[in-house]
């Protein structure tokens, strides 16, 4: 049964009233309505409600009034050029920052979210299974730890130093220290960047398979559009500050990235990407209209048809 969903809001607002009932009004909607994630199973994720969130540093507008929601469950990907703002949401997202203007909301009050960075940011000096339990009362870290981190692969590596991990390891307990937690809300910021392509696509999968598993709400913030296309229920482009384009993936999972409308989707995205330049210090992008959307959408359908 489908019911509607009360914001809880976070952070700041400014300039706009209650949010609760403007977030359902229908015609108030900014980009898709709010559907239930069709990849996680678990019915953990938390919606998201993102209203003309404005964010700035030192006077320079760096998101300049952000429209998004996000259902529970859903896999979502930003993809963008440097600098563009995409790590800049994700704070907001993960209330590291607040925002401006606008306000960011969430479908359950005080939801748990937890973020994974391009470097685990494990601490040196404790070793893994210090590392994963942090946080957690010691009575009950014991079984979860163990479980989260045989879930990474790692049963066997609790003892170790950080030290002696590989990169792509050391992620894996970073992942661990974040699933220990249930999240509802996972923020992944570039987290594979750093990673070589072989283990980047086996965290790929990884992640994929504790989102069905688990359930919980994604936002991935990555510089690779196979890697948004092979994960994301929808791809979000940043440009300027402002949201572009919010292409939905309707490709079977898991996806092959191989595959003819994989492909065209990629090039598709990737044109769009290479479409508008950056402009330091030009507010937007004055040629760009619905008809970029709708091509772009042409484009997907026909690839996903095919
Ligand atoms: N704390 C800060 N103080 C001042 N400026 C900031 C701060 N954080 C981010 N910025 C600026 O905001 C803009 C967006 O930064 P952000 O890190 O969100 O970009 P990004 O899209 O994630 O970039 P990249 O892909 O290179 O990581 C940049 O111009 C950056 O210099």
């Amino acid at each position: 049964m489908h019911h509607p969903i009360e914001f809880h809001e976070v952070g700041a607002v400014v300039g706009l009233p209650g949010i609760a009932s403007a977030a359902h009004d229908a015609g108030d909607s900014a980009g898709p309505a709010a559907e239930p994630g069709r990849g996680g199973r678990g019915g953990r994720g938390v919606a998201v409600d993102l209203r003309q969130v404005r964010k700035s540093y030192a006077g320079r507008e760096v998101l300049k009034g952000l429209d998004l929601r996000i259902a529970p469950g859903e896999f979502v990907a930003i993809v963008g050029r440097s600098g563009c703002g995409k790590s800049t949401l994700l704070r907001l997202l993960a209330g590291l920052e607040g925002v401006s203007g606008g306000r960011v909301a969430f479908g359950e009050e005080a939801p748990e979210v937890r973020i994974m960075f391009q470097d685990s940011r494990l601490l040196p000096w404790k070793r893994v299974l210090a590392n994963v339990g942090l946080g957690l009362p010691a009575a009950r870290a014991g079984s979860p730890v163990a479980q989260a981190l045989a879930k990474v692969g790692l049963a066997e590596r609790g003892g170790e130093w950080p030290a002696v991990l590989s990169g792509g390891q050391r992620q894996r307990v970073a992942l661990a220290r974040a699933l220990v937690h249930d999240p509802q809300l996972l923020l992944l910021d570039e987290p594979l960047g750093a990673l070589d392509a072989l283990t980047r696509i086996e965290m790929q999968q990884l992640i994929e398979d504790l989102w069905r598993e688990r359930g919980f709400t994604a936002v991935l913030v990555t510089h690779d559009v196979q890697e948004a296309i092979a994960l994301a229920d929808r791809v979000i482009l940043i440009e300027h500050g402002e949201i572009t384009l919010d292409e939905r993936i309707d490709l079977p999972r898991p996806r092959a990235r191989g595959h003819a409308s994989f492909a065209r989707l990629e090039e598709a995205i990737l044109s769009r990407l290479l479409l508008h330049p950056p402009s330091p210090g030009h507010a937007g992008d004055p040629d760009f209209g619905q008809g970029d959307v709708s091509l772009l959408r042409t484009v997907g359908q026909v690839a996903w048809a095919v």
